[in-house]
């Protein structure tokens, strides 16, 4: 089985950001915009500019081990391999930028494995990030004579095994703050307004999740006022809204005090997590009048998140392993 996340430089450096904009980028899953309108906006524009700014903002995040993204998801590959034990190879890839998914795909084949799970780490289905990775998986199909028998992770969204583990995982990091929290902010990356018109069900499922895990949390908060978000505007259309950063500043000049801010759409913590929220969404919230602020991680390779994964993993595998 392949888990699967959306992808990360190699460094932090402008030309390896660069090289990473640009797959990721050149997606038209991802900008849904006509190619000859859009590569002159790509190569003239976006990527003589973004890579230098993105660089800096994944330096404040990047650690020993690298990007944060992928140090996690090769943790939580490691974690389910011993969870899963032997009769499943379990490797990862990331869909742009390494180890790349059409390599790791074929290297299960080659190591024998004839029928394969592949696991997209979204538990709200996009057609930006998981038709994406069908794309990818479609592509290293065509290349192959004898295929193996697949299998897919459905979205999880309102899974209750996710929906508990994100409940007791953030439950537990609110008990542990410093301060006690008046708003609870769930912050999901967004998409343009567009995809949902369209008819992707993207918002759809985040709303939902986030309507399950709030009224999980509120018998345990009862005091605690949840509201939800869209994260990482990026261009000029219409994205998906209220927007986080808007939101932070709003709460704060509205009274609000002490925020903490959850991402329970994103599995590994990631530079939308550890720059955008808790760099950048720190300056928006204080700098407007708040006074404590935080963010709790996310499920990354933890006990609750690791023991979900395992569930919907089994589940998917039954009658295979
Ligand atoms: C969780 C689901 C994600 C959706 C949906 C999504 C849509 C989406 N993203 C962009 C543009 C960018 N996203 C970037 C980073 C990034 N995005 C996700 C996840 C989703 N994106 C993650 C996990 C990350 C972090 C990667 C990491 O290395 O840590 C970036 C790159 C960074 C930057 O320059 O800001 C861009 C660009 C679009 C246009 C989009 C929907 C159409
Ligand atoms: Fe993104
Ligand atoms: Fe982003």
């Amino acid at each position: 089985m392949l888990l699967v996340n959306l992808g990360t430089p190699d460094d932090a450096s402008p030309a390896a950001v660069r090289r990473y904009l640009a797959e990721f980028l050149s997606d038209p899953r991802v900008v849904e915009i006509p190619r000859a309108l859009w590569r002159p906006i790509l190569h003239g524009v976006i990527l003589r500019t973004r890579p230098r700014k993105s660089a800096h903002a994944y330096s404040q995040v990047w650690g020993e081990d690298g990007s944060p993204l992928a140090a996690i998801t090769a943790r939580q590959a490691r974690a389910l391999r011993e969870r899963i034990g032997d009769g499943v190879i379990v490797d990862w890839a990331m869909r742009y930028g390494k180890p790349a998914f059409g390599d790791r795909f074929a290297a299960l084949q080659a190591q024998g494995c004839d029928r394969i799970l592949v696991a997209p780490l979204y538990p709200q289905y996009s057609a930006a990030t998981n038709a994406s990775v069908m794309d990818a998986l479609c592509k290293a199909l065509g290349k192959m004579r004898w295929q193996p028998a697949l299998r897919t992770l459905p979205p999880y969204y309102d899974d209750p095994g996710y929906i508990a583990a994100l409940s007791d995982d953030l439950g537990a990091q609110i008990e542990a703050l410093a301060f006690q929290p008046e708003t609870l902010l769930l912050s999901f990356h967004g998409m343009p307004e567009r995809t949902l018109h369209l008819g992707d069900p993207y918002y759809c499922h985040c709303q939902k999740t986030a309507r399950l895990l709030a009224a999980s949390l509120g018998g345990r908060f009862p005091d605690l006022r949840i509201v939800t978000t869209f994260q990482s505007r990026f261009g000029r259309a219409k994205w998906l809204e209220p927007a986080t950063d808007t939101v932070l500043e709003s709460e704060a000049r509205g009274g609000t005090r002490r925020l903490v801010v959850a991402a329970p759409g994103f599995s590994a913590d990631c530079l939308e997590t550890l720059e955008e929220l808790a760099i950048r969404g720190r300056d928006s919230f204080l700098g407007a009048g708040g006074s404590e602020y935080a963010t709790l991680t996310c499920l990354n390779d933890g006990e609750h998140g690791m023991a979900m994964i395992e569930q919907l993993i089994r589940r998917e595998l039954s009658g295979w392993a």
